[in-house]
C-alpha cells in the first residue's frame, strides 16, 4: 500500500460521516413529524370509534370513513417504522460505514472507478453512490472475484470488468482500525479478528467476511429447493440469515419478511439469532420451532417434542427404531396419499353431528351427501362438495325452524333488554309487519343456536382424522423388516396415547398429511421461502407435510448429517435425491460448505477425527489451547475435576457450558455445582443464554456456540454405540475456543479409536489407583 493512503481513507471515511451525520439530523426531523402525523390520526380515530350511533345509515357511512381512517393510521404506522429503521441505518453507517473498496474498470471503458461497500446504501444529495449495499449486484466482485477479469450478474444480463483493487477496512466510530489490501476472496486476517472474539448473547451477521461459497447460497435465486449441508461451524445459519436479508432486498417489490419462514431447532436458538436482520435493516422473517408448530395444529392435543424424543429415544431397541424410520419415510407418505386417493365411501370415518344431544347429520346422512359426487373427483373435492350441501342444508334448516314450537317459546321469554340489544342498528320502521319483526328476532335466535353445527361443519368435524388414521395403519402392508407384533403394539398406543390426549411426534406430520389431504385445507400459499435449520432432524414425512402445505414456497433445507443426534448420518445426496422424487422439484441444487469457522484449528482437527470421513473438513487455521480428556474413576473425583475445570475457564471465558447427553444428567451436574458457580440450567421454554456457566442437554445446544464446552462424561458406559459418533461431534463443536471432555471411568471407544491421533488432545488421566500421570 502506498505510503498516505491511511490518510487519504481516513479523510474520506471522515467526509462520508459528516455526511451522515448531516442525514441523522434530518431523518431525525422527519420521524419527528411522521411520530405526530400518527398520534394525530390516531387521535382522531381513537375519538371517532368511541362514538355510539343508533342510525343504520350512520352506521354504514362510518364504517367506510372509519375504515379509511384505519389505513391511514396503519399506513402513518408503516411509515414511521421505515424512517426509524433508516434512521437505525444511518446511525450504524455512522458508526463503520463500510467495510469495503473494489477499483473496477468496465469493459469498454478506461477510467477506474472506486466502490465502497457498506451495510447499507449511501447517495449522496446528488445521487452520487458514496457506499453501495452489499447485495448490489456490483458488490458480488467484492465477495467472489479475485484480481483480474472478473464477471457480475446483474438484472439485464452478466458484465464484464477488471478488478485492479480490493480493499478491505475495519472501522469503529468512524475510525479506521485497520485495513489492508487483498487478493483473496475475503482476506482471513478480517475473519482472524471476527473469529477471534467472544461469543456474544447474540448472532452477529458475517456481511463484511462473508465467503465465496456462502456467497453462492445467499445469492441464488434459480432454485426451487436448495440444500446446505455444511460442516459443524461452517456459517450455515450465519448464510441464510444473510441470504433472507438478500432476498428482501433483491425483490423489495414483491416480497415481505412474513412471506418467510424459518423453522429452527429451539427457543434458545430462535433468540439467538434474532439480531441479524435488524443489523442488517431488514424485518425478521416469521420464527417457529417444530413444537410450536404442531401445537398450534393440535390444539388440545399434547404432541411430544423433539427433546422428549430424544430422552426416549435413547431407550428404544432396534426395531422400534427401524418402527420410526419406516413412520419417517417417504414411502409411509406415498401409502398415506395412496389411501386417500383410492378410499371408499364406506371406509371415510364421517362423525355424526350432535344438536342438543340428537343427532343432526348422522355419519350415515353426511356419507350419503358424499356418495352423490362423482367417484372420478378428487377425494378432497368431494369432501368440500359434501361440507357446502351441508351448510346450504343447515341454512335451509334455518329458515324452516324460525316456526318451531321451541323458537316460540324462546321468543316469548325475551325480555326487554334481550330485544333491545337484538334489535340493535335497526329501526322499527324498517319492518312491514310485525310479523316480519317476529321472524328477524326468530332467525337470529335459531342462527345463533345454530351456531355450533355451522362451526362443526366449517371445522370439518363431520369426519374424525384420528379413527381414520388408525383405519389406514390397520390396513396397511407392512414392510417385511418391521415385526408385526412391534406394530400392533405402536397402532394401540397410538390410541391409548390419544385417550389421554398425547401424541408422539412419528404420527404428528401423517396425521396431518391425512386430514390436509382428506380436506384439502391447511395450506398456505402466501409464504414463498421456507427455511428449515438443522434438517437433519427432520424426518422425510415431515418435509414432505411441509412441502403439502407451503406450495408455493421455494425450500431451503440447510443441515449437518454428522449432526445427527442419536441416529445414523445419511448422505447429503442421497437426501436431495428422495428430497427431489418426493417433491418432484424442477431446479434442485446441493452446496457443500467443508470449511469450519467457529472452532479453533486444534478443536476442529479433533472433532473432525471423531469422524468416520471427517477428512473432508477444513479446519480454520485460527490457533488456541488443545483439547482436554480428564478421566476420573470415581463420580465424586469426576465433580471436583469439573468444578477445577470451571474455574480455570471462567477466568478466560464469557460463557461456559457443560453439555450432557440428558436432562437427568443436565440436573446432576445442576445440583453439584450451582452453590460453587452462578449456574443456570437451561431447559426448552428457556429463550435466553445468559453469561457464565450454563448447563444443557446437547439437543438444546443445537446450532449454539459457547466461548468454552466441557463435554460431561464422555465414558465407554454412556457412549457405547456408533450411533453417537453425531452426538459427540456436535458436543465438541459448540466450542469456539476451548473444548474439555471428562470421562467418568473408561473412555468411550468412539474417542479412543485409532484414527484420532494421539498428539490431538491432552490427556489428564487417574490410574484405577487414584494416582494421576
Ligand atoms: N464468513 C464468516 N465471517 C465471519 N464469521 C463467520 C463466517 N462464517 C461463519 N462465521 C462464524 O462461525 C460461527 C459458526 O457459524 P454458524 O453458526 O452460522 O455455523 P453453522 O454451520 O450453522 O454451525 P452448526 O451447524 O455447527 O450449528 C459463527 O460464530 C459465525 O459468526
Amino acid at each position: 500500500m502506498e505510503p498516505g493512503e491511511y490518510r487519504i481513507e481516513q479523510d474520506r471515511v471522515d467526509s462520508i460521516v459528516d455526511q451522515i451525520k448531516r442525514r441523522i439530523q434530518k431523518t431525525r426531523f422527519d420521524l419527528a413529524k411522521a411520530h405526530e402525523e400518527t398520534e394525530n390520526v390516531q387521535q382522531n380515530y381513537r375519538a371517532n370509534t368511541s362514538v355510539n350511533y343508533f342510525e343504520v345509515d350512520d352506521r354504514i357511512e362510518t364504517s367506510a370513513e372509519l375504515q379509511q381512517q384505519r389505513g391511514l393510521v396503519n399506513r402513518d404506522i408503516e411509515n414511521e417504522s421505515i424512517i426509524k429503521r433508516q434512521l437505525n441505518t444511518l446511525k450504524d453507517l455512522a458508526n463503520s460505514p463500510y467495510f469495503g473498496r473494489i477499483d473496477i474498470v468496465d469493459e469498454d471503458e478506461t477510467t477506474p472507478e472506486e466502490l465502497y461497500i457498506g451495510t447499507a446504501s449511501f447517495v449522496d444529495d446528488d445521487q452520487n453512490f458514496l457506499i453501495y449495499d452489499w447485495r448490489a449486484p456490483i458488490a458480488s466482485i467484492y465477495y467472489n472475484g479475485t484480481l483480474g477479469k472478473v464477471k457480475y450478474t446483474t438484472p439485464v444480463g452478466e458484465l464484464s470488468a477488471e478488478l485492479l483493487k480490493k480493499r478491505q477496512f475495519q472501522i469503529q466510530n468512524g475510525e479506521i482500525d485497520n485495513m489492508f489490501d487483498t487478493n483473496e476472496t475475503v482476506g482471513d486476517e478480517m475473519l482472524q479478528h471476527a473469529l477471534g472474539e467472544q461469543n456474544n448473547e447474540t448472532m452477529q451477521n458475517i456481511v463484511a467476511t462473508i465467503q465465496s461459497e456462502q456467497n453462492d447460497i445467499i445469492r441464488d435465486t434459480k432454485s426451487d429447493l436448495l440444500v446446505v449441508q455444511g460442516v459443524a461451524g461452517s456459517g450455515k445459519t450465519s448464510a441464510i440469515l444473510q441470504r433472507i436479508a438478500f432476498l428482501l432486498y433483491h425483490s423489495r417489490s414483491s416480497l415481505e419478511a412474513d412471506q418467510i419462514v424459518l423453522l429452527s431447532p429451539n427457543k434458545l436458538f430462535s433468540h439467538y439469532i434474532s439480531d441479524v436482520l435488524p443489523s442488517l435493516g431488514e424485518r425478521n422473517m416469521r420464527q417457529v420451532t417444530l413444537a410450536e408448530f404442531f401445537a398450534h395444529r393440535f390444539e388440545g392435543l399434547n404432541v411430544q417434542t423433539i427433546f422428549d424424543r430424544y430422552e426416549h429415544q435413547q431407550k428404544m431397541d432396534t426395531q422400534q427404531i427401524k418402527l420410526r424410520e419406516y413412520k419417517g419415510s417417504a414411502e409411509f407418505m406415498h401409502q398415506l396419499a395412496d389411501y386417500i386417493t383410492d378410499i371408499d365411501a364406506n371406509d371415510i370415518q364421517f362423525s355424526t353431528i350432535y344438536f342438543r344431544g340428537k343427532p343432526f347429520f348422522t355419519a350415515d346422512d353426511i356419507k350419503h351427501v358424499y356418495e352423490q359426487y362423482p367417484k372420478r373427483m378428487h377425494t378432497a373435492q368431494r369432501i368440500l362438495k359434501t361440507k357446502n350441501t351441508l351448510i346450504k342444508t343447515l341454512k335451509r334448516r334455518i329458515n324452516t325452524s324460525i316456526h318451531d314450537q321451541w323458537v316460540n317459546e324462546e321468543l316469548e321469554n325475551l325480555s326487554d333488554e334481550r330485544i333491545r340489544t337484538m334489535m340493535k342498528g335497526k329501526q322499527l320502521r324498517e319492518f312491514q309487519s310485525q310479523d316480519d319483526e317476529r321472524d328477524f328476532l326468530a332467525a337470529k335466535i335459531v342462527k345463533k343456536e345454530y351456531r355450533i353445527i355451522y362451526d362443526a361443519i366449517y371445522n370439518n368435524n363431520f369426519f374424525d382424522p384420528y379413527i381414520q388414521y388408525d383405519h389406514f395403519l390397520n390396513q396397511l402392508p407392512l414392510p417385511s423388516d418391521i415385526d408385526e407384533s412391534i406394530w400392533k403394539q405402536s397402532v394401540n398406543d397410538f390410541k391409548d396415547e390419544l385417550e389421554k390426549h398425547q401424541l408422539s411426534l412419528d404420527n404428528a406430520a401423517p396425521l396431518l398429511y391425512l386430514r390436509d389431504l382428506i380436506t384439502g385445507e391447511g395450506r398456505n400459499r402466501a409464504i414463498q421461502y421456507l427455511f428449515v435449520d438443522e434438517m437433519q432432524d427432520y424426518s422425510i414425512a415431515q418435509l414432505i407435510y411441509l412441502k403439502l402445505i407451503f406450495p408455493n414456497a421455494k425450500f431451503n433445507l440447510i443441515g449437518d448429517s454428522e449432526q445427527a443426534l442419536f441416529k445414523a448420518v445419511e448422505k447429503p445426496t442421497e437426501l436431495l435425491n428422495k428430497l427431489n422424487n418426493a417433491f418432484g422439484t424442477k431446479k434442485s441444487r446441493l452446496i457443500k460448505l467443508n470449511r469450519s469457522y467457529r472452532s479453533t484449528y486444534q478443536i476442529t482437527t479433533f472433532a473432525k477425527s471423531l469422524l468416520p470421513d471427517g477428512n473432508d473438513i477444513e479446519a480454520f487455521n485460527r490457533q488456541g489451547p488443545l483439547p482436554k480428556m480428564i478421566i476420573r474413576y470415581d463420580l465424586n473425583d469426576a465433580f471436583d475435576s469439573l468444578k477445577k475445570t470451571l474455574e480455570d475457564q471462567l477466568s478466560d471465558n464469557g460463557t461456559v457450558a457443560v453439555l450432557t447427553k440428558n436432562i437427568a444428567e443436565a440436573k446432576e451436574i445442576y445440583h453439584q455445582i450451582n452453590r460453587q458457580f452462578e449456574t443456570t440450567l437451561l431447559g426448552d421454554a428457556d429463550r435466553t443464554l445468559p453469561k457464565g456457566v450454563v448447563v444443557l442437554p446437547i439437543y438444546l445446544a443445537k446450532g449454539l456456540e459457547f466461548d468454552s464446552v466441557i463435554g460431561w462424561n464422555v465414558s465407554a458406559d454412556n457412549y457405547n454405540s456408533p450411533d453417537l459418533i453425531g452426538t459427540l461431534y456436535t458436543i465438541a463443536t459448540r466450542a469456539m475456543h476451548s473444548l474439555v471432555l471428562i470421562s467418568v471411568g473408561p473412555v468411550s471407544p468412539l474417542i479412543t479409536k485409532a484414527n484420532i491421533p494421539s498428539d490431538s488432545f491432552k490427556i489428564d488421566h487417574q490410574l484405577s489407583n487414584h494416582n494421576e500421570v
